[in-house]
């Protein structure tokens, strides 16, 4: 026999005896769990030293999904030695929230995202603790529903200033473009003004490519399920394999950037300027007593910034691109803004409640197109039982928010982009309520202020344009693992249009 197929003989003989070890070892630990009466959740078994983690690799919704349908809606899944439960229904979501909010409302602090990027601080990586609890508590004050009402001046003015940059920009409607940086840009400049009390003047201000980069390579190397080293710790000895240099990099960038602001503030504080209430102004009096350090306050604020600017514009721009398909609902929604708000004046935060159709374009969009697909993993702190499945101490939760959102018992045709289904009192009303910002203590924090942020920004493109969507199948140009730019062309609906955005040389 040559050393060749000598090699591929032990090789083989090896790995079978791993996978068996790997397999009695599991039944080994369901076993001893049976003897005393308790049964983990079914699922896949995996392989060993990794669990499930190869066949997550490319899209670990399509697997989660897969699993859903064959293990049902609350099944366990190991990646490398942690187990991960994961719900894919919205009555068991809310059941374990119901029956035991404080037990499941913990998050494992994972290696990359807790350890490296918000370096053990802030809010969302952090283990439910005191740390937490104080952080938390520091920053509703500035987001939470009694405080957003004092932004809504400030949010109607980003709205105007962002729907003029697209005429402008569109040269009045005649120039297809790509909205997206100007969404992102409007969500940026709340942030701002909430955090330091500034703003940036224009969509080519470097800070709006530099942040929208940013919170890309945020969301691509803390996506809950994309870090083998997270759970696989052998793997910490190949930073250069496993993400730990650009989780580093970014840390850097990302604290970079927020130190520059938070130092700024500090100074005009010191020079006694007059500094606007806004967070890091709060963050910075409050040190001592709080016992924050600065990287405490800069993490905070990053982490804010992180979090909002590019789930929000997502919203928005999916909402563009669900509008530009669907002339119905856009004419629909045009003709509740004629009659609610009329042509000469943009609609504004008053009107939203008189605008149920417009806000259930919004709700719709966000059930199709949850721009966080997984959540926000959650852990619990005490072993718990579930109908019977028990849930041991220290497992990774996973609310898998877009089955939720996608299940056809709750929403029928779950795949098709039908606003009416959130319209209370129509034949189509499902009301469900969804989760695509989290259930229990840990929701999210910024969801007033994105929802307001969202249905002006809606009502505001749907008052003053008319959009079509331009194919770009023959962009030379486009990357083809990344998806399609969105263009537009965005026609202005009336001849109020121009005046009322302030734009001088309308036509
Ligand atoms: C469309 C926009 C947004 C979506 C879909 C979204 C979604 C979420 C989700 C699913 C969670 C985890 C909830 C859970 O664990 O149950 C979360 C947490 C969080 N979000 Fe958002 N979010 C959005 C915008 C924002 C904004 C604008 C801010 C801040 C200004 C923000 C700040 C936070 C923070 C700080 C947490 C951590 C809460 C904690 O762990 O205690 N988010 N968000």
């Amino acid at each position: 026999m040559s050393s060749g197929a000598h090699n591929f003989g032990t090789v083989a003989l090896l790995s079978t005896l791993a996978a068996l070890a790997y397999a009695l070892l599991h039944a080994f630990r369901r076993l001893r769990l049976a003897l005393v009466g308790k049964s983990l959740p079914p699922g896949p078994l995996g392989v060993p030293l990794l669990g499930a983690l190869p066949f997550m690799v490319a899209r670990p919704e399509v697997a989660l999904n897969q699993w859903a349908q064959k293990y049902g809606p609350l099944y366990s899944v190991w990646l490398g030695e942690q187990l991960h439960v994961v719900v894919s229904d919205l009555g068991i979501a809310k059941g374990l929230f119901e029956t035991q909010n404080m037990v499941f409302s913990s998050r494992k602090e994972t290696f990359l995202k807790s350890g490296i990027v918000f370096a053990g601080r802030g809010i969302s990586a952090a283990s439910f603790g005191e740390s937490w609890c104080r952080n938390h508590r520091l920053v509703a004050k500035y987001l939470n529903s009694d405080a957003v009402p004092d932004y809504l001046a400030g949010l109607e003015v980003e709205t105007a200033e962002m729907l003029k940059a697209l005429y402008i920009k569109s040269q009045g409607g005649t120039l297809p473009l790509d909205p997206h940086p100007h969404f992102a840009r409007t969500s940026l400049n709340n942030l701002l003004t909430v955090l330091f009390g500034l703003r940036t003047d224009t969509v080519d201000h470097p800070l709006v490519a530099h942040w929208l980069k940013l919170t890309q390579e945020y969301t691509r190397i803390t996506a809950p399920l994309s870090n083998a080293v997270d759970f696989v710790p052998g793997l910490r000895r190949f930073p250069a394999w496993t993400g730990i240099g650009r989780a580093r990099r970014l840390h850097q960038s990302v604290v970079g950037t927020c130190s520059a602001l938070v130092s700024d503030v500090d100074r005009r504080m010191k020079a006694e300027e007059d500094v606007p209430d806004c967070l890091a102004r709060h963050l910075l009096k409050a040190k001592e007593e709080e016992s924050l350090d600065d990287l405490d306050v800069v993490v905070l604020c990053a982490e804010l910034m992180l979090a909002a600017v590019e789930k929000t514009a997502a919203v928005v721009s999916s909402l563009v691109a669900e509008i530009a398909g669907n002339a119905d609902v856009q004419a629909r929604g045009q003709a509740e803004l004629d009659r609610v708000v009329g042509r000469d004046r943009l609609p504004g935060s008053e009107h939203e409640k008189d605008l149920p159709y417009i806000s259930a374009i919004v709700k719709e969009t966000e059930r199709l197109h949850n721009p966080l697909p997984l959540g926000v993993p959650h852990m619990n702190t005490e072993d718990a039982t579930y109908r019977g499945h028990f849930i041991p101490k220290n497992s990774v939760i996973i609310l898998n928010t877009t089955a939720m959102t996608h299940d056809a018992s709750l929403y029928g045709e779950p795949n098709k982009f039908d606003p009416e289904r959130h319209l209370k009192g129509t034949a189509k009303s499902t009301d469900q309520g969804y989760p695509i910002f989290g259930i229990g203590p840990r929701a999210c924090l910024g969801k007033p202020l994105a929802q307001h942020e969202i249905q002006l920004a809606a009502a505001g493109i749907l008052w003053a344009f008319e959009i079509e969507r331009v194919d770009t199948s023959a962009d030379a140009t486009a990357q083809e693992d990344a998806p399609a730019p969105l263009r537009v062309k965005l026609t202005p609906r009336h001849n109020r249009v121009s005046a009322v955005l302030g734009y001088a040389k309308a036509a």
